[in-house]
Parts: structure tokens; C-alpha cells; sequence
């Protein structure tokens, strides 16, 4: 397996160190190529994601991202000029998130809740884009515009996606969740097209959730979700809220994906570079080694995959049921790497 290795800023180097540890254990065939892109980088040479990288990238199997983002940097400049660059670039349309409580451990809700869903965000349109501008910027009349673009070529193929998630999940569901009451134009383009898709999937029951009554739901009722369909901007939120529900945003797995192959799907945390922890040793790395199964599941390493699945359900309910026990970034890593090379 050729695999580009970002680290990035804060957090990600270490957690990514880790993630790389349970990947050598369950796959020995591993060849990577590390990239020192993010604060460092731009600082000293102003470079954010150079074209000549990009097209390095291009030629790997996969992409193992940290996180990017630093207070020394003004906010934008890595998270779109890197990690947004590369989600657009490499057609990652399709934004895995599983949001899953693991057995053993706590969630902040009350009773036992069942939560086991999976959010396919779409990840190169909507807000995200960059379309807008501003006026008169520093005046008292400035006015800044923020374009959400939503294309019936983008939202269809993600929506297809899930549909067809949804068909190989037992409880065939999928929910639209999207704010169509007041963002009537991106709002219709969505509805119309789940309900055009919904068609070609008889099986699947289909429903809808405007995105703010969505995140009361994620706390109240997270057991009505099952596979949920959304754009860029309510995705990143709701899957905030999803990672706080299911054991906390050290724990949340993500894939940018390209299903058609053509570039390759990079694989990250949910959260970012944790200014407020790093280098610390104290970041839960397994929200990496998570996204390690589900880069391994999609290079059709199944076996690998599920050795590591096995690992963080594991070492999660030994965790629960040590909860006083603290452990650093790298116990957690090596506990997850010695359990997953077990088998
Ligand atoms: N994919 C990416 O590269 C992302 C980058 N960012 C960037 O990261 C920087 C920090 O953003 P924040 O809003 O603070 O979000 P964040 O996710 O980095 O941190 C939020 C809170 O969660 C904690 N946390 C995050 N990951 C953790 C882990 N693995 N273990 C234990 N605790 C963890 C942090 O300590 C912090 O208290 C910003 O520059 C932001 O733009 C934010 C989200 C995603
Ligand atoms: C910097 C953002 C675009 C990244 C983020 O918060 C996310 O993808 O969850
Ligand atoms: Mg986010």
C-alpha cells in the first residue's frame, strides 16, 4: 500500500503516529511517504499545498490527514488552502462519518441509548465552496457573502451514495437533514432530488429533518437515525454533535472519499489540531486508528479492517472499565497496536 502521511498541526502528528503503529500491525506491506505540510510549511515559505505535491498525492493508494489549523495562522488559510484544496482537488464528494456508540462506553445521554448511524456529508460543495466576496470591506458598510453552491450533479451522487449505504444496512433508512423552510433554493434542489433517488430504492424508507430540530434529535432521540444524507456545512456540525454523544471527538472516525477511485480517499479524525492540548501526550488517538479501519475497509483490506474495528471496541470497554486509569496518546496506541496485531 502506497500511503502519503500528513500530519499536520497540534494534535495530528501525534495521533497520526499512532494511527501508523495499528496500521504496521495488521499490514506489513505498508510504504508511506510523509508530507510536512500545514503551519511550519507556511510560515517559512508561505506554501500551503504546493501543485507539485498535489500531484505526488495523486499517485498514492490513500491519505492518513492529522489535523490542520494553528492559532499562530490566520483561521482559513490552512483549512481551506490545505485541507479544503485537497477534499475539492481529489473529488472527495463523499464525507464518511460514523457516528457510533461503542459498547462499555459512556455517553452524556441519559439511559442506554442505542446510536449507531452513519452521516455521509457531502465534502467538495455547499458553504464550503468559496464562493462570495466582500464589500467595502472595514467600513461601516461592509457586507460579506458566503455562497452556499449546490449542483444537481454534486448532491446527486452523494445522495446516491447513501441511498446505497442505507440498502446494506438492516434498518434501511435514510434521513434528509437540511434547513428547506428558509434555504428554499439548496433546500428544493435536496428534497427533490432524495425523492427522484428514493424512487430507484423502494425499500428504503425515506424522512426529513431540518437541521437545527436534527441536533435537538441527535441528544434526545439519536436511535430515529440511521443513515443520514446532508450538505458540507449542517455535516461538519451534526457530526461535532454526534462524536459528543458517542464517548467525545477523540473517538470520531471520518473518510473523505472519492468512490469512483479515481483519486485516492484520504481518511482523518473528526476533530482538529487541539491547539489547546498539543504536545501534551494527552490526545485519544483512537479517532485515528478508527479512521485507519475505514482506510483499510476501503482499499478492501476486510480482514485488517475489522482486526483494527476489534481493537478499538476492545480497548474501548477495557478503558470503560478502568475509567480512574489515565492513559497518554501512546499507551493508547500501543494498546490498540498490540490488540489489533493479535488478531
Ligand atoms: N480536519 C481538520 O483538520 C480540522 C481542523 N480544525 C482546526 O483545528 C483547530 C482547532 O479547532 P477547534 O475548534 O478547537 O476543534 P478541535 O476539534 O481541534 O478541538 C475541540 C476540543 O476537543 C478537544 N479534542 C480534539 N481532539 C481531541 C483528541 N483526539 N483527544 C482529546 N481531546 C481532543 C480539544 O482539546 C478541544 O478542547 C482550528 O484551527 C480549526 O480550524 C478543526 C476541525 C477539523
Ligand atoms: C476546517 C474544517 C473545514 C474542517 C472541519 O471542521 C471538518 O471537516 O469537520
Ligand atoms: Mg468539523
Amino acid at each position: 500500500m502506497k500511503l502519503a502521511v500528513i500530519g499536520g498541526d497540534g494534535i495530528g502528528p501525534e495521533v497520526v503516529a499512532e494511527g501508523l503503529r495499528v496500521l504496521r500491525a495488521v499490514h506489513d506491506k505498508v510504504e508511506t511517504t510523509e508530507y510536512d505540510l500545514g503551519a511550519r510549511r507556511w510560515r517559512e515559505t508561505g506554501e500551503t499545498l504546493p501543485d507539485s505535491v498535489l500531484d505526488e498525492l495523486r499517485g498514492h493508494d490513500a491519505i492518513l490527514l492529522g489535523a490542520v489549523g494553528d492559532p499562530g495562522v490566520p483561521s482559513g488559510v490552512l483549512e481551506r488552502g490545505l485541507l479544503l484544496r485537497l477534499r475539492f482537488e481529489l473529488d472527495h464528494h463523499v464525507n464518511l462519518r460514523p457516528v457510533k456508540l461503542y459498547p462499555g462506553v459512556t455517553s452524556p445521554l441519559a439511559g442506554d441509548p442505542t446510536i449507531d448511524m452513519v452521516v455521509v456529508r457531502e465534502g467538495t460543495e455547499g458553504p464550503y465552496a468559496g464562493a462570495g466576496g466582500v464589500l467595502r470591506k472595514g467600513t461601516p458598510q461592509e457586507i460579506a457573502t458566503e455562497e452556499s453552491i449546490n449542483t444537481r450533479f454534486g448532491v446527486e451522487r452523494v445522495v446516491r451514495d447513501a441511498f446505497r449505504r442505507a440498502q446494506r444496512r438492516p434498518r434501511h433508512k435514510l434521513t434528509l437533514v437540511h434547513k428547506n423552510n428558509v434555504l428554499t433554493k439548496a433546500g428544493d434542489l435536496w428534497s427533490r432530488t432524495v425523492t427522484e433517488v428514493a424512487a430507484e430504492f423502494p425499500e428504503i424508507s425515506v424522512d426529513y429533518q431540518h437541521a437545527d430540530a436534527a441536533s435537538m434529535f441527535f441528544i434526545t432521540d439519536p436511535g430515529r437515525f440511521d443513515v443520514v444524507v446532508t450538505d458540507n456545512l449542517f455535516g461538519d456540525i451534526i457530526t461535532d454533535i454526534g462524536a459528543a454523544v458517542t464517548g467525545g471527538i477523540g473517538l470520531a472516525a471520518s473518510g473523505n472519499l472519492d468512490p469512483s477511485g479515481a483519486h485516492p480517499s484520504m481518511f482523518e479524525p473528526v476533530h482538529g489540531s487541539a491547539p489547546d492540548i498539543a504536545g501534551k501526550g494527552v490526545a485519544d488517538p483512537t479517532a485515528t486508528v478508527a479512521s485507519v479501519a475505514m482506510l483499510l475497509d476501503h482499499l478492501g483490506l476486510a480482514t485488517e479492517s475489522a482486526r483494527v474495528e476489534k481493537a478499538v471496541a476492545d480497548s474501548l470497554a477495557a478503558r470503560a472499565a478502568a475509567p480512574a486509569h489515565r492513559t497518554s496518546t501512546r499507551e493508547v496506541g500501543e494498546d490498540l497496536a498490540s490488540r489489533a496485531a493479535a488478531g
